[in-house]
């Protein structure tokens, strides 16, 4: 069995730019800050079922008091674990101290989690177990409060062996291998020097204690950055607090993952989500909010002063569209949008497949993101109905034949139920046949045995699994003359080694649809010619590294290969004929205009990293090893 498949992570920061004061005079609560990260943090489960954590940072208080707190958490509900944990130390800590509730100064000194400077992370795990330890955020620390760090990210390196050799390089002995680890001791290392560095400059002519203020000061986390990410391969949104206080969130070059910020006098707001900055933030509106830029990092620094800085030369901006497609949250005003657009395009195509016999077809979707891209659907429907009943009524047809053309709609139903509210897509594979076998149910009664077709679209097929397991069976129990499966998203037809953590290529139906054409046409020497190509690009880790595995796809046109998926994930002694209708590649581009990153779909990498990871897949599928390629 292979691993599971995995997501991004979700991250949150907040930096309070007035006193700790401010907000117990303004709000009444010490927890102005960390009721805003919990919003931040529960509007972006969605992107972390394995894990969580938080980290606070107090600016101002006396040496010998605790200034960085920290708790992760793997249990089952791990924010609400979290907060509850949180919320307790603040009733025992208050609990003899009643009449100390709104004096700022002492909350800081005495109680855990306030503080000024606030980092969340929920975490899906695509390096190391599931367990505490691998939980962000991690901790570096050290006496020296600007030598001590935490950090999080969202992010999948493809070249983590590479970087941990550079810290065996640097004359370093790592105690594992774990990618965070790897990323932190890297941007830690750096960070060193630049104590260091200042340190050297100002020791003959200042006392320590004087230094270390005046290192506090100068810190400079761009060059930090500049030094330490310029070997990074792969998608980031990485975010730092040093021990006094100034932070970072880093994007990479090319704007793979997802970083938004929002910043007032008071605040500044860091999420993966825009959706989530929103909520925590109701009065602010959605133009408020800015990406972070691709290359770009946001610096805040000890006073609170906050600027976007270039730390890396930007490549062309890839954003990842899966996020679009499938994984923020469809709140996202513009979301929305562009998930309904996905539907509504695909309509010439699915008229086409049902011969545009509205009257005797079923609408739905399978739950729960491909609502969306359904309601766009229906409404691409709708909009070919009336001018099919403009055209009609124009060439003067009336009487019974006009009131039939009048009353014609759509037939939608929600014809499949999803029990949980669980993404089964992170389930691990081993149990997600049976996990999905289980999850849905049909509505009966809806569908005309042996008279209807049925249409259902969802927002992607990856494993096909939830379709031939799930959906398709049961389906089919209903009785129609036709199942027309529509997915709002391309052929998932490469491994992703940024974003969404798939880098097996035997797991995707449609490669395992290109090698049964292969067969069929004859052509399986092709996978030897293809391995032969891969085989020395890895040999000669050349910097322009192509992807061979392209060739391979080239063969068939684009509707071949659907048909083949549909042919595969056909259940056994199914009675309905089944078809499958792609997302085009140009119809995802139009839909969702600014996130094009698609290499999934199209094998177009924007790093040489990707072409090395989908070269060495296939390397490791011909081999027959069921490893990941990074
Ligand atoms: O082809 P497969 O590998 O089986 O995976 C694709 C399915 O997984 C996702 O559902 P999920 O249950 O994760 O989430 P959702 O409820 O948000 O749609 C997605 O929406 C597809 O339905
Ligand atoms: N999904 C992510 O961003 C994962 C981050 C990191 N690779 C981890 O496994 O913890």
């Amino acid at each position: 069995m292979s691993d599971a498949i995995k997501h991004e992570c979700g991250i949150a920061l907040i930096r309070l730019r007035k006193p700790f004061s401010h907000y117990v005079e303004k709000y009444g609560t010490p927890y102005y800050g960390i009721n805003k990260l919990y919003t931040l943090m529960e509007k972006q489960y969605n992107r972390g079922q394995d894990g969580a954590g938080i980290a606070v940072i107090k600016l101002d208080v006396p040496q010998g008091t605790r200034y960085i707190s920290r708790y992760r958490s793997v249990d089952q509900q791990p924010i609400a674990e979290i907060f509850e944990k949180v919320n307790k130390k603040f009733r025992k800590a208050i609990r003899d101290h009643k009449d100390k509730i709104n004096d700022a100064q002492w909350l800081l000194e005495n109680v855990a989690f306030t503080g000024e400077v606030l980092m969340g992370h929920l975490r899906y795990g695509t390096h190391g177990n599931n367990d505490i330890e691998n939980c962000h955020p991690f901790l570096r620390q050290n006496n020296w409060r600007s030598r001590s760090m935490v950090v999080a990210g969202n992010f999948n390196m493809t070249n983590v062996d590479e970087l941990f050799n550079k810290l065996i390089e640097l004359g370093q002995h790592p105690k594992e291998k774990v990618d965070t680890v790897t990323v932190l001791e890297k941007i830690g290392h750096f960070l060193d020097e630049e104590n260091q560095f200042l340190f050297e400059k100002h020791k003959d002519k200042f006392s320590n204690s004087q230094v270390s203020t005046i290192i506090e000061n100068d810190l400079d986390l761009q060059r930090v950055l500049m030094r330490s990410c310029k070997d990074f391969d792969g998608g980031y949104a990485m975010m730092g607090i040093a021990g006094h206080g100034a932070a970072f969130v880093a994007r990479d070059p090319a704007g793979i993952r997802p970083a938004f910020y929002y910043a007032d006098d008071e605040i500044v707001i860091v999420a993966s989500e825009r959706q989530a900055i929103k909520s925590a933030m109701e009065k602010i509106s959605y133009e408020d909010i800015k990406e972070v830029q691709p290359g770009f990092a946001l610096i805040i620094d000890r006073e609170g002063n906050y600027e976007e800085k270039q730390f890396i030369d930007q490549l062309p901006k890839k954003s990842c569209s899966f996020e679009r497609i499938y994984f923020s949250r469809g709140s996202d005003p513009q979301i929305y949008q562009e998930r309904k657009q996905l539907g509504k395009i695909l309509t010439p195509q699915i008229l086409e497949s049902i011969d545009y016999d509205i009257e005797n077809t079923v609408f739905s979707y399978v739950p729960n993101t491909a609502e969306t891209s359904f309601l766009g659907m229906v409404e691409g429907m709708e909009e070919y109905l009336a001018r099919y009943r403009k055209k009609v009524i124009s060439e003067g047809i009336s009487g019974e034949e006009l009131e039939k053309v009048l009353s014609l709609r759509p037939r939608i139903e929600k014809m499949v139920i999803k029990d949980a509210k669980l993404r089964s897509f992170i389930t691990s594979d081993d149990v997600r046949q049976s996990f999905v076998a289980n999850l849905y149910d049909t509505t009966h009664g809806v569908v005309r045995r042996g008279i209807d077709n049925l249409v259902i679209i969802d927002d992607s097929i990856v494993r096909g699994t939830t379709l031939e397991n799930g959906i398709l069976k049961m389906l089919d129990k209903l009785g129609p003359k036709k199942i027309i499966i529509v997915s709002s998203a391309p052929q998932i037809r490469f491994p992703d080694c940024y974003g969404i953590d798939m880098s097996k290529v035997k797991d995707f139906v449609a490669f395992r649809a290109m090698l049964a054409l292969l067969k069929e046409t004859k052509q399986e020497n092709l996978l030897e010619d293809v391995n032969e190509k891969c085989k020395s690009a890895i040999a000669n880790l050349s910097g322009n590294m192509v992807n061979h595995v392209k060739e391979l796809y080239l063969q068939f046109p684009y509707e071949q290969v659907s048909k083949k998926i549909a042919e595969i994930i056909t259940p056994k002694g199914c009675n309905a004929e089944i078809e499958v209708i792609f997302q085009t590649i140009e119809g995802l581009h139009r839909a969702c205009p600014n996130h094009i990153g698609d290499w999934y779909f199209t094998g177009d990498y924007p790093t040489t990293g990707g072409n090395r990871v989908v070269n060495k897949a296939f390397m490791y599928y011909m081999e027959g090893k069921t490893v990941r390629a990074y």
